[in-house]
């Protein structure tokens, strides 16, 4: 089987890359989602994460409060590298299982923001990378987020840079153009990618 990842920098575009590529036929396992399913309301995810963060990080109705979460783990590396020594194990058997359970036959891509920072790469033939320079993505995260500029900044400075993502690609999707532009380029990208 052809694995094949897609990873990008935050607010890169690898969401709306990601539904591009669904929309054209491809199976899309994202680790940003599966990392919401594994600390939903209930969860043994949740109740680690609370055991390690405290109650401060549980909205009254019992779900997780990401954005105060958020502000925690973007502002010191410790917690962070704690988070996701709970997270990322259960992410990545949920990945596997799904993966496991993925059609014959079908082109199975899985987005996973941190494939650089945690070696995953590695394990993938194909590795697309989502591709804009940095000032963009600021601009498009405090667009999308509430966040002050300081905020964003460190949200970036939490991941690895644009060349050590640019450096594992086997194929690159330029978003710093219109989300036409874009589009042409998926479409060209699913031609290479499905090619007998
Ligand atoms: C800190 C949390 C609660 C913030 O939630 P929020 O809803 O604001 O953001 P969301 O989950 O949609 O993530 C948005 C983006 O932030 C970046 N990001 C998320 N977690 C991390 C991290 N631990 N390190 C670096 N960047 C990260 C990624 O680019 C991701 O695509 C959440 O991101 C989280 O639980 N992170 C730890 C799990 C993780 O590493 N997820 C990313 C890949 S599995
Ligand atoms: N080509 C584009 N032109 C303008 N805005 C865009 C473009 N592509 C994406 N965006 C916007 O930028 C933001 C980030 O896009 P998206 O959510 O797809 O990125 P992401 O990499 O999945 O983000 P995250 O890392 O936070 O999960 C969104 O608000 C989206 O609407």
């Amino acid at each position: 089987m052809t694995r094949i990842a897609l990873t990008g920098g935050i607010a890169s575009g690898k969401s709306f890359v990601a539904a591009e590529l669904e929309a054209l036929g491809a199976v899309i396992i994202d680790s940003d989602v599966l990392a919401r399913d594994v600390v939903a309301r209930g969860t043994p995810g949740l109740a680690a994460v609370v055991g390690r963060f405290g109650d401060a990080v549980l909205r009254a109705d019992g779900e997780l409060d990401r954005a105060a979460l958020g502000t925690i783990v973007f502002a010191d590396d410790a917690a962070r590298a704690d988070l996701n020594a709970i997270v990322h194990p259960l992410v990545r058997a949920r990945a596997a299982e799904l993966e496991e359970a993925a059609p014959e036959g079908a082109v199975v891509i899985q987005v996973v923001p941190l494939l650089v920072e945690t070696g995953l790469y590695r394990g993938f033939g194909t590795v697309i990378v989502v591709d804009v320079p940095e000032e963009t993505q600021l601009d498009r995260l405090m667009r999308r987020n509430p966040l002050t500029r300081e905020e964003a900044r460190a949200r970036l400075d939490a991941q690895a840079s644009r060349d050590e993502r640019l450096a594992v690609a086997t194929h690159v999707v330029d978003n710093a153009g219109p989300p036409e532009a874009t589009r042409r380029r998926v479409r060209e990208l699913w031609r290479e990618l499905t090619r007998a």
